[in-house]
């Protein structure tokens, strides 16, 4: 037989510990099946440990700190994200040329929703400069480090170079300054539009490093480490920003902005999100992308 872990395996695993059988006794069971002992200790380790990262960070935080250890040699250890400091006023934060109001937080996943950090005539601005140049959504592919087309991206769209127009630029340096993260760190301002029925499904923003063309992809500037989502209009219905793993959704309200951080590229991060269908009208969204280090 195949001795290779696959994504079934540790669906299997992970299901014989949720009906609460013993490691030792799913061990055993695929011994039994021919697994050969090394490989299974190591898959079964390595999925619960990762398991338990993921769905009960709380029970992490109060475990032994070997298992804390254990599953940061999993997971991997954290690095420096964009933070939004919402502890010394819970309302609203000078972002240099404008007051951001805070909407709502929360910290696992990191989220922070943003209201009046565009103006209407921003907004305008940027749909209007970005509409001659929209182009089916492609999405950066880690198989080979190129771009393709995603059938679970039915946006169109488009990127500016930093710095591309007057609002563009303004946007960008008031980013840098809530966020306390140096502009040359991010990706150039995408703007995506989605018609009625265009969605983005579920999917995570950092570049997953099991695949091939990850590091050609890291050689620019590194790791992303947060996304900041505006909504630049109204959809009439549908189209809002959903995080799946702890059933939030954001509304999209012009000028209003999602912002999510992740230190590390894993499912622990629970920043599993997607763009939801639009059911009437249409959306324009800008998202801004942060590096680890400049992009260049
Ligand atoms: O359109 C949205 O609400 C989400 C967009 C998004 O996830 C992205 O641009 O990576
Ligand atoms: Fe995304």
């Amino acid at each position: 037989m195949s001795q290779s872990v696959t994504p079934e395996l540790r669906r299997w695993i992970i299901e014989q510990a949720s009906a609460g059988c013993t490691p030792e006794s799913v061990l055993k069971a695929m011994l039994d099946a021919g697994w050969n002992a090394g490989v299974a200790e190591a898959a079964l380790e390595r999925t619960l440990l990762e398991h338990l990262s993921t769905v009960s960070p709380g029970a992490l935080a109060q475990a032994a700190p070997e298992v804390r250890e254990a599953v940061q040699g999993v997971v991997g250890q954290g690095s420096a994200v964009p933070v939004i400091d919402t502890s010394a006023s819970p309302r609203r934060i000078d972002a240099g040329d404008r007051w951001v109001d805070i909407i709502t937080h929360m910290n696992h996943p990191r989220v922070v929703v943003l209201g009046n950090l565009l103006s209407a005539e921003e907004c305008e601005a940027i749909i209007e400069s970005a509409k001659p140049r929209l182009a089916r959504s492609l999405t950066v592919q880690t198989a080979t480090g190129g771009e393709e087309l995603n059938p679970d991206r039915t946006s169109s769209g488009m990127f500016f170079a930093r710095g591309q127009t007057p609002e563009v630029t303004a946007v960008e340096q008031r980013i840098a300054r809530l966020v306390g993260w140096p502009m040359e760190n991010g990706e150039g301002l995408q703007v995506l539009h989605y018609r009625p029925g265009a969605e983005y499904k579920p999917h995570y923003d950092y570049f997953d490093p099991n695949e091939a063309g990850t590091p050609t992809i890291l050689k620019r500037g590194g790791q992303r480490v947060a996304t900041l989502v505006m909504y630049l209009n109204e959809p009439a219905r549908g189209g809002g920003t959903t995080f799946p793993d702890v059933g939030l959704e954001v509304a999209p309200v012009r000028g209003h902005a999602v912002f999510f951080s992740y230190d590390r590229p894993h499912p622990s991060t629970r920043t599993l999100h997607g763009g939801a269908p639009v059911l009437e009208g249409e959306k324009w969204v800008a998202t801004k992308w942060l590096r680890e280090r400049e992009f260049s």
